[in-house]
């Protein structure tokens, strides 16, 4: 992988300057070393490695002068609580518990080297060494070390690798749950929880009654935890969902059935949760489409397992719940999220297909697929049975609780004056339907739909998401089509066996074989549909359909794209994308969400909206890569990547390492400040970040396959675009002139 090329290897008999923190911090030998003289013995495949690292090519020889060549520079004698103390006192000025460019500090510190035991000095210096020793200091501190034998490879590491590698090292770890007995403590917690007793609670479908054995076990064996088992009932309504707003928990996911040992040599059948990864910040729940970015990352960097058991979480949602859930909480039941399952499915089959139940994974996966695009999407309440588009369109009931307290006061507050009640109690007065306000059930129709739509929120679609046949929806559903259509040709011999427990919901019968012709006329009409009602050519964009108004819409937004990465753009509509939509769509940091003349004015009465201009998402730039390469359009893909990639990699650099939900594309100073609805997530640790942000660690990985190596490179060095390709001009000029022909 590119991410890691220049990163030393691990071997037994070795110690890596950019070893994960607990190899590095744990090992007692590794800093009992006072002097830090150490006798580098190199296993014989790190040496190797770290030869072709170096450039050399085979045959490898020894010569005298490895020893140094391979000295990985100067290693420091740390006293870490009284340095902590001294940066702390000294460096973070504003007393954030980070080291950025906002404090004010003397931006140096000397430390001892390891190599004079401790009589010399050598300063470190800078906003980026600084806050790498601060990170560094905080982790050696979390492993219980008082002094450390510190490399100074891990303070001045290139920031493209030093990121890669935290992300590949730290921060999926920190973001993977299971649930089961070894974690359901942190798998249960809920940062948005509202009630007053936030007590783990799990939410076990009907049909997985030996959990609901299992957790009742677990709750009686442990009853610190609290735990509060519940089973759901077959008939999941909106009254239902809207009655266990009283006690939110976590629905249960999939689990595999293990052999356990109690120690004496007794083994014993139990449950073990499959895991799976978190978007970070408030939300500690399976989310639809952040797990299809996150696992695109997570396939780079070999994580296929996870990768493998989102897909078959997924599974288990379709088959116990109807859908993929906007994520695995109860006050989300009724409602999706952008579906990406056949694409994540197909990814991750073409990386385990030498295993023996691979085409069982996939059948699986695809028979959810088709069960979820019927019952689901091309069902009504979603399905337009006018022009046979779909619509982000869920059931519910009223007010959504999971949002920030405020998030609604504006909407609800002449109401409440009306009814002459304080907010909670009209709140729920109106949830139960004592209050009766028709405006608001409208308002609340479409506020359900936009959360549905993964683009919360956001002025394209308020008050008419759940009329709106929208571009990403519709290009998301063909490519299920042409997906589900290409793996019964290829894969099944072109017959799909539907069995029964896949059939709810869909027009099948059991037993019944499916093939691909159904599906590639379902693809071919939704986008000769599309071509009619949602693209504009002088715009060079398509565009969302009101199903009610009968209209085009007029907002220009980034999941114009999505068509491209579909598959369902004619070159010419690609090509005119490019040429006249992406200008308007292309800022500092990569893709804006929207322009900023479709988002309108801003004001009291009208509050910025986080998928609205000025603000830039990681789904929207990988999608748009992916699409443009697919098309060939190489140099934009690598632009647009390079971009995003750079702003990430400034923040992470000026702001002690920091990696949050969504950037300001329009902000080259702090991009990661944001102030709309919930504020930003990922932005509160204290000395260094664990976690990053699922979908935007995943962009990072992802980006970095798809920019050139020079340009990773250059983004090594922090150069911003405009100045790269100046570089790049110049040198290709200078080549140019030097062309004897
Ligand atoms: O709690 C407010 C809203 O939060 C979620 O939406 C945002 O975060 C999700 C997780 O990263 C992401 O999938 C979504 O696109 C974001 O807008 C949640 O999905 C909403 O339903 C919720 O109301
Ligand atoms: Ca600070």
């Amino acid at each position: 992988m590119q991410g890691t090329s220049n990163h030393r290897a691990r071997g037994s008999d070795d110690y890596g300057v950019y070893d994960d923190a607990k190899t590095y911090y744990a090992s007692e030998e590794r800093h009992s070393n006072r002097y830090g003289v150490r006798t580098r013995t190199y296993s014989q495949n790190s040496l190797v490695k770290q030869l072709e690292r170096m450039g050399a090519s085979e045959p490898f020889r020894r010569g005298s002068h490895d020893e140094s060549t391979m000295d990985q520079g100067r290693r420091f004698l740390v006293n870490v609580d009284a340095t902590l103390e001294i940066l702390k006192n000294q460096e973070d000025t504003d007393g954030n518990m980070q080291i950025t460019i906002e404090d004010n500090g003397p931006k140096v510190i000397s430390l001892r080297t390891a190599a004079s035991a401790g009589h010399n000095r050598f300063e470190v210096r800078g906003t980026y060494m600084l806050s790498n020793l601060l990170q560094e200091l905080t982790l050696a501190k979390e492993y219980g070390r008082k002094q450390i034998i510190l490399d100074e490879g891990r303070l001045n590491e290139n920031p493209v690798d030093r990121l890669s590698r935290l992300i590949r090292d730290h921060f999926w770890d920190g973001l993977t749950r299971r649930i089961d007995a070894s974690s359901i403590e942190v798998a249960a917690r809920d940062p948005k929880d509202w009630t007053d007793d936030p007590r783990p609670r799990i939410y076990v479908p009907l049909g997985a009654p030996e959990q609901y054995e299992y957790y009742q076990k677990v709750a009686a064996e442990r009853p610190e935890l609290r735990l509060d088992v519940q089973q759901l009932p077959e008939n999941i309504t909106v009254e239902l969902i809207r009655d266990l707003n009283d006690k939110p928990g976590l629905l249960a996911v999939a689990v595999e059935k293990v052999e356990e040992d109690d120690g004496k040599g007794n083994k014993t059948t139990t449950l073990k949760g499959l895991p799976f990864v978190v978007p970070g910040g408030r939300f500690n729940e399976l989310y639809g489409w952040d797990s299809y970015m996150e696992s695109l990352g997570l396939l780079i960097h070999e994580r296929v397992d996870l990768a493998k058991s989102m897909v078959l979480n997924f599974c288990f949602c379709i088959e116990h719940y109807g859908k993929i859930l906007n994520a695995t909480r109860s006050y989300y039941l009724a409602r999706s999220q952008p579906p990406f399952l056949t694409d994540m499915a197909l990814r991750v089959y073409e990386k385990i297909k030498h295993e023996p139940d691979s085409k069982e994974f996939l059948r699986r996966a695809i028979l959810a697929a088709i069960k979820e695009y019927h019952s689901v999407w091309t069902s009504e309440p979603r399905l337009d049975p006018v022009t046979g588009l779909s619509r982000y369109r869920p059931d519910g009931l009223g007010v959504p609780p999971e949002t920030e307290a405020t998030h609604f006061v504006h909407i609800l507050e002449p109401y409440i004056k009306k009814h002459n009640m304080g907010f909670k109690e009209f709140v729920r007065a109106y949830n139960y339907g004592e209050i009766k306000e028709p405006e608001l059930d409208e308002y609340f129709l479409h506020d359900r739909a936009v959360r549905e739509s993964g683009h919360d929120t956001s002025y394209r679609l308020e008050g008419v998401c759940a009329n709106l046949a929208t571009i990403d929806l519709n290009s998301l559903l063909f490519k299920y089509e042409t997906d589900i259509g290409r793996t019964i040709r290829s894969l099944f011999g072109d017959k799909l066996i539907i069995p029964a427990e896949f059939c709810a919901g869909t027009p099948y019968q059991p037993g019944e074989s499916v093939s691909s012709a159904a599906w590639d006329r379902r693809a071919k009409r939704r986008k000769l549909t599309m071509d009619k009602l949602m693209w504009n050519e002088e715009e060079g964009m398509f565009f969302d359909y009101d199903t009610v108004k009968k209209q085009r819409c007029t907002y220009e937004s980034a999941t114009t794209f999505w068509a491209l990465w579909a598959g369902l753009a004619s070159p010419k509509q690609a090509a005119d994308m490019v040429k006249k939509g992406l200008p308007k769509l292309e800022m500092f940091g990569g893709l804006v969400a929207g322009t900023e003349k479709s988002r309108g004015e801003l004001g009291l009465d009208r509050p910025n909206r986080q998928w609205d201009y000025p603000y830039g998402w990681a789904p929207q730039q990988m999608l748009a890569w992916t699409g443009l390469l697919r098309y060939s359009f190489t140099e934009e893909a690598e632009r647009l990547a390079y971009k995003w990639l750079f702003m990430i990699t400034k923040a992470f650099v000026d702001f002690n390492g920091v990696v949050v939900e969504k950037y300001d594309v329009t902000r080259p100073i702090d991009p990661h400040r944001v102030d709309a609805e919930y504020g930003n997530q990922g932005l509160d640790f204290k000395g260094v970040a664990k976690e990053g942000f699922g979908w935007v660690n995943a962009s990072y990985v992802y980006g970095l396959q798809i920019v050139n190596a020079h340009m990773r490179r250059a983004l090594g060095t922090l150069t911003p675009y405009e100045t790269f390709v100046k570089a790049i001009e110049l040198n290709n000029e200078r080549a140019m002139a030097n062309l004897t022909l």
